[in-house]
């Protein structure tokens, strides 16, 4: 049996200022985090705050060329990671957190360059014609920490299909990521973001006037251009929760419950589309718990895994 050394202090502190970014920002996410043992909850906090950190940029206020000059610091700081640069007494705990997870976790520190490349689609304005184009930048910001969660996940020694799994964990990265463009259809079209195909706006009459407010042209199908969205992220969703047996039984509830929880939200956005006009639809965070804690019993996970996709 092998033992693991004890964090040092700085260590130590660097995880726990993860762990609070990720307590008070990822208002979904960190429902399944909770559910993982010590150390695979202080990685994923890790690669949280390291993703967070990147995300933000892209969101926030500053013009492109700062964003982009952000955006390469970022960089900078994951080459630092991979070159194992980062002394533990940083002054960057992000950079120290990754650097150890790094080095306790097979995780493939190259799918955060990736998230790095789709924050930059968004900076640059980038819009998608079709599926195919949005799946590639889907992929780059949510597929790529599907990829990275299941290197501190692992799989079940021995169990079969395994080789599959980071295909299953990207798949359902794309399946959260299109639930997110849907939730957030308005305030993204407020900030001139569209991320939706064209061709399947054009498909349900809506040309035009997606980054003027946000509000559908008279004439467009908006329920049926949603209702199609949620089709095909629900096949995402039942693809991708191949994985869920492939897991032992905490890193399975962790996904059981984040995915759980984005996939109710999608039932919501199905049940009433024009909501996502309204404002932002969101879980109670009853309804949340009640996820996770089905996650943990493993009652959610058997029944997904059942009704996944052959
Ligand atoms: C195997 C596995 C774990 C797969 C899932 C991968 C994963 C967690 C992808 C994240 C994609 C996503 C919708 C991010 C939004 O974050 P946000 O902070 O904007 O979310 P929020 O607004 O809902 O809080």
């Amino acid at each position: 049996m092998t033992t693991t050394p004890p964090l040092s202090p700085a260590v130590v502190a660097a995880y726990r200022y993860c762990e609070t970014v990720t307590g008070q920002q990822a208002r979904n996410f960190a429902w399944g985090i909770r559910l993982l043992p010590a150390g695979r909850r202080r990685a994923m906090s890790a690669l949280y705050a390291f993703s967070r950190r990147v995300d933000d940029i892209g969101d926030g206020a500053l013009e492109p060329a700062e964003k982009e000059a952000g955006l390469a610091r970022t960089r900078e700081v994951l080459e630092r990671v991979r070159a194992g640069e980062v002394a533990e007494d940083s002054t960057d705990p992000v950079a120290v957190a990754l650097a150890h997870t790094s080095r306790a976790f097979p995780v493939p520190l190259g799918a955060l360059d990736e998230l790095i490349d789709g924050v930059l689609m968004d900076v640059r304005g980038r819009q998608y014609e079709t599926w195919d184009d949005l799946r590639d930048y889907c992929r780059c910001v949510a597929g790529a920490i599907g990829r990275l969660s299941l290197g501190v996940f692992g799989t079940v020694p021995g169990v079969q299909g395994a080789e599959r799994a980071p295909e299953y964990a990207d798949t359902l990265g794309l399946a959260l990521q299109l639930t997110n463009i849907l939730r957030d259809v308005r305030e993204d079209a407020a900030a001139g973001r569209r991320y939706l195909p064209a061709e399947d706006l054009r498909k349900f009459g809506w040309e035009k006037g997606f980054a003027e407010g946000g509000t559908p042209p008279d004439g467009a199908d908006f329920d049926g251009l949603v209702r199609f969205e949620v089709r095909r992220a629900r096949e995402l969703f039942a693809s991708g929760f191949r994985l869920l047996p492939l897991l032992d039984r905490r890193s399975a509830a962790c996904v059981a419950a984040m995915a759980g929880i984005y996939r109710r939200l999608l039932d919501r956005i199905a049940e009433d589309p024009a909501a996502v006009l309204r404002g932002r639809v969101a879980l109670p965070a009853r309804q949340k718990a009640l996820v996770a804690l089905r996650g943990l019993s493993g009652t959610d996970g058997r029944r997904i895994a059942r009704t996944a996709a052959p």
